[in-house]
């Protein structure tokens, strides 16, 4: 089956964040906030859902389900959910977990909020790299505990760890949780086995626990490799996995994820604390994912790469001067526009107000991130031209002030 990743779809009216969330996640605004734009003259490329319609197999599973008719309170009892998690990360990442390492959370949010309460005591401190994707930050705050960051190092672009930084401040013995972006939203990077193992080594010879967030991981280009961090350090029970088909197939809204806890005295907190009911849709469609979703990631990333191509090409042709490489994984494009505009300007606002594209920048991700945009490129080519073609076109004109036409 060829699925078709040029269709445009309608999101208005469905509750998307996407369309009508941004004025009071970007811009801390209310609903009356006006742009020169009307909303459905926005270029879309904020937050990190896709444009394209989730599987056809994993709607189909959910209609399934819709069709035994009662939708009652529910849990994963049965085997073939874990089966069908087993499976995919024996086939893609030739990594096994037991059965009773497998809890389920209704997001990873959710799990790194409840996750860092069960590990950190009042007082103790949360380690993160920056950039980091901001939820990392509200993790730790929504649970009243000093955030510590480390700056990645950023060469034109290429980031990589300070491990001489990262360990001086993982040898704090106030630090006791480290979270960990593998592969690294915002930058895309996906982290080497010799790296993942510094960051592992590190952390376990300091005492500090692991929350190795997986989100990304299928989303990778074409011959790059995942490597989970747990599978580097099979004796330890002190790295948690979090993954989740959400972000692959499109259905972050059906707030469904795996954590998978090794650690006994952990596990058996989070089975006293965490709110166990789920939702049977969910269920249904992660357990589909997992089951009949290789074709259509297959021809994602077909999609996706091309995506990035076209990304490649137009900012060498338009935009010579900003710092923009392909990431290993991620939907994600991180570019670096310094060069264009001054450090002072609020590049979302900016660009909504002068190009009427949606997109989020480097102070959104906590720190060490001044100058950058991140653009989503789960889109259709069309719409990804499109937005483009404003970006650059506002850049090399903006001295004139003349906002683009739509
Ligand atoms: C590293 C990372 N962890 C967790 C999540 C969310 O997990 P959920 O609660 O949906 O299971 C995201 C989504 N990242 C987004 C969502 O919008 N913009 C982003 O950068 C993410 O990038």
């Amino acid at each position: 089956m060829k699925y078709d990743f040029d269709e445009i779809i309608d999101r208005t009216g469905t509750n998307a964040m996407n369309t009508d969330g941004f004025r009071q996640y970007i811009f801390n605004a209310t609903e009356d906030m006006k742009f020169p734009f009307k909303d459905e003259e926005f270029i879309r490329m904020w937050i990190a859902d896709m444009e394209f319609a989730t599987p056809p197999e994993i709607r189909e599973a959910v209609k399934e389900r819709l069709d035994r008719k009662i939708m009652g309170y529910s849990q994963v009892f049965d085997p073939a959910y874990y089966e069908a998690v087993s499976n995919w990360m024996n086939r893609y990442y030739d990594w096994s977990f037991p059965k009773e390492y497998l809890e389920t959370s209704h997001g990873i949010i959710p799990a790194l909020y409840e996750l860092v309460e069960y590990i950190c005591k009042p007082n103790e401190k949360v380690l993160i790299v920056t950039p980091s994707y901001g939820y990392f930050k509200s993790a730790a705050e929504h649970n009243h505990l000093e955030l510590v960051c480390s700056d990645l190092i950023n060469e034109q672009g290429h980031y990589s760890i300070d491990f001489a930084d990262f360990e001086a401040k993982a040898s704090d013995e106030q630090v006791t949780l480290c979270i960990f972006c593998n592969p690294h939203n915002p930058s895309g990077r996906v982290w080497s086995t010799e790296e993942l193992q510094r960051v592992g080594e590190i952390c376990l010879n300091h005492n500090v626990w692991v929350i190795s967030d997986e989100i990304h991981c299928d989303l990778l280009r074409t011959g790059k490799k995942h490597t989970p961090l747990a599978k580097l350090f099979p004796d330890t029970d002190r790295i948690i996995t979090c993954m989740s088909p959400s972000k692959t197939f499109n259905m972050a809204g059906l707030m469904f994820s795996n954590v998978i806890i090794a650690n006994e005295g952990l596990r058996t907190i989070w089975q006293k604390r965490h709110y166990g009911f789920k939702n049977p849709l969910s269920i249904a469609a992660t357990q589909a994912a997992y089951e009949h979703g290789d074709e259509w990631l297959k021809q994602l990333k077909t999609y996706l790469d091309d995506n990035f191509a076209v990304v490649d090409q137009y900012v060498k042709r338009y935009l010579p001067q900003a710092v923009f490489h392909i990431p290993d994984a991620t939907y994600l494009a991180w570019i670096d526009i310094t060069a264009y505009i001054p450090s002072n300007v609020n590049l979302p606002l900016f660009f909504a107000e002068q190009a009427g594209v949606l997109l989020e920048d480097g102070h959104m991700f906590v720190a060490n991130g001044g100058g950058c945009i991140r653009l989503n490129l789960a889109c259709p080519r069309s719409v990804l031209e499109e937005g483009l073609r404003r970006i650059s076109t506002l850049l090399v004109n903006k001295d004139e002030g003349v906002p683009v036409q739509v």
